[in-house]
């Protein structure tokens, strides 16, 4: 058996049979989306267990419905913020913290209002940013679901000790969001936080856009409440059961993609007007969590420059969305495209707002898509591997001061790496690396690069014209995410997706000894590194071939280095 070739495949209920919707009869195509609408989780599983948890998963389904009678509260606490705080930083991770990071940046806040700042990582940069933010005019908003997360939960301790410093009531510059009962409400209620939101329980991280996830996050920068409801409403009546298959909005969003997808175009490429860059994050989060796993499923590609029909194999399908007014930004290159014979399905946002109109198609399309192609769209199975490697590791590190890890150094580059048994090679030199890693390759493997490293549009530059070189040479998808950001969005896929796949992880040298996590005893760089080295771990464990690449020097200089051995590898 090839070691690519999954061993043991699990299926359970009725996942993992591909029904598909051109071969419907219209009856048929309708009665699916009226259980969805229903909330009939017997459409996902037959299985009684996995039907009880998807049943706790659908209360999306209602879209605008929840958060209207909410609204005049919300907004009673936005004023009330107004008055007293100039940031707030909002805190969570995944589905928690990406589409308040797509309203953070595709909006300015009105006059008077915050500025809303999102953390999702815990790299020593963006902590040290953060600190110096003045304390006490921002206001901290701690948003779990679970009320577990462990960057989250730092984030929390770490912030509390700093606020409490100047403080004497500390409790009233935090706000938790999180599930009615969960440990972040005990932690709030103990220390008396301001507020406590609850998320509603019924609807999953990645499916919360259109609740307090992304309403509260718009209150507080004080955006059209009334339009961004609008656009949710209007999206509702255009996906409803009762619009014909072939005039909704959702329903033939989701067969295009699952159509594809049985064609063999599982890359989903995302074209994206450079305004509605973030959105692409949020919406590579819901479909690579909810589709990608049981070793199949959909692979979202994200943030690649775009290029001639010529670079893209066939195992590509792309999805162009522009904003009215801009439709012809990327025009030639979608003629290209189409002439080239791609499927492609262009999205025209009439306004910024609409993203909370697409934001509901697409959850749509996704549950729609994951029902056809046989995976549960509202599990992610897979990513507790890496949480479980990383506080092993973080144990370990507890105990010992070290990660047990030992690092080879590159004799020509003096760059730091690690590789084992999915990739080796005779003498650990990294253009030895370089070749193995992409000898034997076809096109329709995908490459993830995963950088451990602060957001920084030159460290995107540098990596985006790798993926573009690779992808020229290899005609291959190339993937690109943020640690530990990603582990909670493509994460998911990387471990429980296709197996076709290889990774490179770029971690950096960067401890900062002051930003010790109180209750923890090691920093956000000594988190964030086992985070990296955690999830290599788990990507070895399921057989992908991975490569951790750690750079010593100026990361930036460091990426260049990586790029000229790419460059050298995929050459002579
Ligand atoms: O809201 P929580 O419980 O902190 O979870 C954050 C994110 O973590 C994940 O569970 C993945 O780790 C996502 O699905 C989720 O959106």
């Amino acid at each position: 058996m090839r070691a690519d070739i999954p061993k043991v495949v699990k299926v359970y209920g009725d996942f993992g049979i591909i029904k598909r919707p051109s071969k419907l009869s219209e009856e048929e195509k309708e009665k699916i989306l009226q259980r969805l609408f229903q909330k009939d989780a017997e459409l996902f599983t037959l299985d009684p267990d996995v039907k009880k948890k998807i049943q706790e998963r659908l209360d999306w389904v209602e879209g605008y419905k929840y958060i209207e009678p909410k609204l005049k509260e919300l907004k009673t606490l936005a004023e009330e913020i107004r008055r007293e705080y100039q940031f707030v930083l909002w805190c969570g991770m995944g589905g928690s913290g990406l589409f308040p990071l797509v309203i953070s940046q595709i909006f300015t806040p009105a006059e008077g209002f915050p500025e809303l700042k999102v953390l999702d990582t815990n790299d020593p940069f963006h902590i040290q940013e953060a600190e110096r933010l003045p304390l006490e005019k921002t206001l901290f908003v701690i948003v779990s679901k679970s009320g577990t997360t462990l960057e989250t939960l730092s984030h929390f301790k770490y912030f509390w000790e700093k606020v409490k410093a100047n403080n004497s009531e500390p409790g009233k510059q935090f706000i938790a969001l999180t599930d009615p009962g969960s440990p972040l409400e005990g932690l709030a209620l103990e220390r008396g936080f301001r507020k406590i939101v609850h998320h509603p329980p019924y609807v999953g991280g990645r499916y919360a856009a259109l609740t307090e996830i992304g309403f509260l996050a718009s209150a507080l920068m004080g955006l059209d409440l009334a339009k961004a409801l609008h656009y949710a409403k209007e999206m509702y009546s255009a996906c409803e059961p009762g619009i014909p298959w072939n005039y909704n909005l959702a329903t033939t969003l989701a067969e295009f993609i699952t159509e594809s997808y049985i064609l063999g175009q599982d890359k989903l490429t995302f074209i994206v007007d450079p305004l509605l860059k973030p959105f692409a994050l949020w919406l590579e989060q819901l479909i690579a969590e909810s589709l990608g796993k049981n070793y199949a499923g959909l692979i979202p590609v994200v943030g690649e420059s775009p290029g001639a029909s010529t670079v893209y194999s066939s195992d590509r399908c792309f999805i162009y969305l522009t904003l009215r007014g801009r439709e012809r930004l990327y025009h030639r290159l979608i003629s290209d495209l189409k002439e080239g014979g791609f499927r492609i399905k262009q999205i025209v946002l009439e306004d910024r707002y609409e993203v909370f109109g697409e934001a509901y198609r697409f959850m749509l399309a996704t549950a729609l898509t994951g029902y056809f192609i046989g995976v549960n769209p509202f599990d992610e199975p897979d990513v507790v591997l890496s949480k479980t490697k990383t506080r092993e590791l973080l144990e370990k590190f507890k105990k010992e001061g070290d990660f047990g890890l030992e690092l080879y150094v590159d004799s020509d580059t003096g760059l730091g790496f690690y590789y084992e048994k999915t990739l080796s090679v005779e003498y650990p030199k990294l253009s030895a690396l370089f070749k193995k890693f992409f000898s034997d390759f076809a096109p329709w493997i995908y490459v993830g690069f995963l950088a451990y490293l602060s957001y920084d549009p030159e460290i995107e530059d540098i990596i985006r014209d790798i993926r573009t070189f690779v992808r020229e040479k290899k005609n291959c998808a190339t993937l690109f995410g943020y640690g530990p950001r990603y582990l909670h969005s493509t994460g998911q896929l990387f471990k429980g997706g296709p197996p076709l796949a290889r990774f490179i992880i770029f971690t950096r040298r960067g401890r900062i000894d002051s930003q010790i996590i109180p209750e923890e005893g090691y920093t956000f760089w000594d988190q964030q590194f086992a985070q990296a080295y955690g999830d290599f771990r788990a990507l070895v464990e399921r057989e992908k071939p991975v490569l951790l690449i750690h750079l010593f020097n100026d990361p930036k200089e460091d990426l260049r280095l990586v790029f000229e051995l790419i460059k050298k590898a995929l050459t002579f």
